[in-house]
């Protein structure tokens, strides 16, 4: 499967291959990401959608193959890869003990635009507001604003962005998405729901899922 148009792609991962605890994951996964395009991880809960996401930001270094962001590979290439890189985690990385607004403050966005991305996210009358006083959707839209923000990053890597927003929410953020692209952005995200976008790869975990001998085995190993 590619994402690639051009001729050297932003992120390509080479026969990527991931196990936790013993047990492998997904191995032999090959991707080609370029500007413009998008590619969906799919995957039944702990196929290792998270964990992938979190070994291409480099936040998980033990991994088999290669990952090479604009043909240079990682790990010598992961300070120019977060130069452009715009990573929101499963966490979502929102502080609660902050405001909306100081949150996008710690990310260095100036207050005028902070406030029209909080607006853009429709947390208007929230901006002040103790995140630990919002609900998981408000707080999800808080993480999201940093889509808004102007200068965003090439890169944008998603962990279930998707995750809480309500219709609205889920609607404005593909305009968003889309919006991203149409200006040469990159992204690359999970979610468990169809996400309507052009130029859009899928790719199913299950489909670089370890072969069943492994599975047997381990079976015959504890028999
Ligand atoms: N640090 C870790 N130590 C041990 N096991 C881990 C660790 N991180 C993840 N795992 C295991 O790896 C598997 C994949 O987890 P991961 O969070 O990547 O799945 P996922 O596809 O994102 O799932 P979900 O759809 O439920 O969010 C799970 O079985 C999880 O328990």
């Amino acid at each position: 499967m590619s994402a690639t148009k051009g001729s050297q792609p932003l992120l390509q991962l080479r026969g990527l291959c991931c196990e936790r605890d013993g047990r492998p994951l997904f191995d032999g996964l090959n991707l080609s990401l370029e500007g413009g395009a998008a590619v969906q991880v799919e995957g039944a809960n702990g196929a290792g959608k998270t964990t992938l996401l979190r070994t291409l930001v480099g936040s998980a270094r033990d991994y088999r193959g290669e990952i090479l962001w604009c043909g240079v590979p990682l790990p010598s290439a992961l300070p120019q890869m977060r130069d452009s890189l715009l990573y929101i985690g499963h966490q979502a990385g929102v502080r609660r003990g902050l405001t909306p607004l100081e949150n996008l403050a710690w990310y260095g966005a100036p207050e005028a635009d902070a406030l029209a991305a909080l607006e853009q996210v429709d947390l208007h009358g929230f901006e002040d507001s103790l995140c630990q006083h919002l609900s998981a959707g408000q707080n999800r839209r808080v993480a999201l604003a940093r889509l808004y923000l102007p200068g965003s990053p090439q890169l944008w890597i998603l962990d279930e962005p998707l995750a809480a927003l309500d219709v609205a929410g889920v609607s404005s953020l593909q305009g968003q998405m889309a919006c991203h692209l149409s200006r040469g952005g990159a992204i690359l995200f999970t979610s468990h729901q169809p996400v309507a976008l052009a130029n859009l790869i899928r790719v199913d975990l299950a489909a670089f899922a370890p072969a069943e001998d492994w599975e047997m085995e381990a079976c015959h190993a504890q028999g």
